[in-house]
């Protein structure tokens, strides 16, 4: 006891003990006046619920437009019938929870910051700070590699709670059945071969789980659960909790929540298939709110491909009057770009735009 109120008074590590010792949070975690002026909080009416679509249906062309009409409006999607069992996305929802209630000390033996310094893009804490400007986001993440398998680090893998390891295993394996098969179906609406996107994906493409943690926060309306962002890969398959809410998709100008039903998935592009699709279908910019009452846990899982892959619109896409909207990049410069702008708050993807 004496020791962690010790460490509480040195600068915090974790947002979740940042929120336990704090009745206001730090200036560092405040939004600018003009993202609060808008209100943080709000969020504009849906004229139209975002689709659910069925996933075991999508060979029947109304389940097919469903999907290209979510993807054309939002660039995101409900999905259930994805073959996850119910039972193993409640597994690995309670892994998750209990990974986070544990001592700060069990948690950081997965650490992304060795020795207080250098930072590591897998293991739990937070986003690298690089600048003194730069506004923190009220999480905390664990992060671990999942594809390729191979390459798994299981150091920065929890080993309590015991099932954590296996479940989350389970659960990848699933997951990324989902994801080929999205990217077949997105490949038959635009009438690509239906392995176009597949194909891009090597033995060596990465796939990333980031368990999300949001304590309560004392000001809703001045600070973010996570900042305004699209995602970098190809896919992400996104599950939140179902209970509390604070997903938010921007549209036109405005912010709409995301609401989701027990058990169903959140799909969203990512901004390497918007580059391959030539911008046809849009990766979304996403952001979460925060909750003065309750925490949140989500899970995301992003598929990207491997390093050497260069992106570039899909050639069976373009002609005189289509031309590429996007300059070619290697994946593992757009990654670089990506965390850059994502610390700032802005979009590499705007940077390749033609
Ligand atoms: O927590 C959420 O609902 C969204 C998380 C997210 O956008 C991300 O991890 O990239
Ligand atoms: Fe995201």
């Amino acid at each position: 006891m004496a020791a962690s109120a010790e460490r509480l008074t040195m600068v915090p590590k974790t947002v979740q003990e940042l929120a336990a010792a704090v009745e206001e949070p730090p200036s560092r975690y405040v939004r600018p006046e003009q993202d609060r002026q808008a209100g943080l909080v709000a969020a504009d009416e849906m004229q139209e619920p975002i689709p659910l679509v069925d996933l075991s249906r999508l060979t029947d062309a109304d389940e097919a437009d469903k999907l290209r009409a979510a993807l054309q409006t939002w660039g995101l999607f409900l999905a259930t019938n994805h073959g996850i069992e119910h039972a193993l996305m409640d597994a690995m929802m309670s892994a998750s929870r209990e990974f986070f209630r544990q001592p700060f000390e069990e948690k950081q033996k997965c650490s992304n910051s060795v020795e207080g310094k250098p930072f590591e893009v897998e293991g739990y804490g937070n986003d690298k700070e690089t600048t003194e400007d730069q506004i923190l986001d009220w999480n905390d993440r664990l992060h671990l590699r999942v594809e390729p398998e191979d390459e798994r680090n299981f150091a920065k893998w929890p080993s309590r709670p015991e099932s954590f390891r296996d479940v989350l295993h389970e659960y990848t394996s699933r997951t990324k059945r989902v994801r080929d098969l999205i990217l077949r179906s997105i490949a038959k609406l635009l009438e690509l071969d239906e392995d176009y996107f597949v194909n891009q994906i090597s033995d060596k493409a990465s796939g990333f789980a980031r368990f999300n943690y949001y304590p309560p926060c004392p000001r809703p309306d001045h600070v973010l659960g996570l900042k305004p962002h699209s995602d970098g890969g190809l896919i992400t398959l996104l599950f939140v909790d179902e209970e509390v809410g604070g997903l938010q998709v921007q549209r036109d100008g405005k912010w709409y929540n995301v609401l989701v039903k027990p058990h169903t998935l959140v799909i969203n592009l990512a901004d390497c298939m918007e580059i391959m699709n030539n911008g046809i279908f849009r990766s979304p910019v996403h952001r979460v709110v925060t909750n003065i009452q309750k925490e949140r846990l989500s899970l995301a899982v992003f598929y990207g491909v491997d390093g050497e892959t260069v992106l570039e619109p899909a050639p069976g896409l373009l002609d005189d009057k289509r031309p590429p909207r996007y300059r070619k990049i290697e994946f593992k410069d757009f990654v670089l770009g990506l965390f850059e702008h994502f610390r700032q708050g802005t979009r590499f993807i705007e940077t390749l735009k033609i």
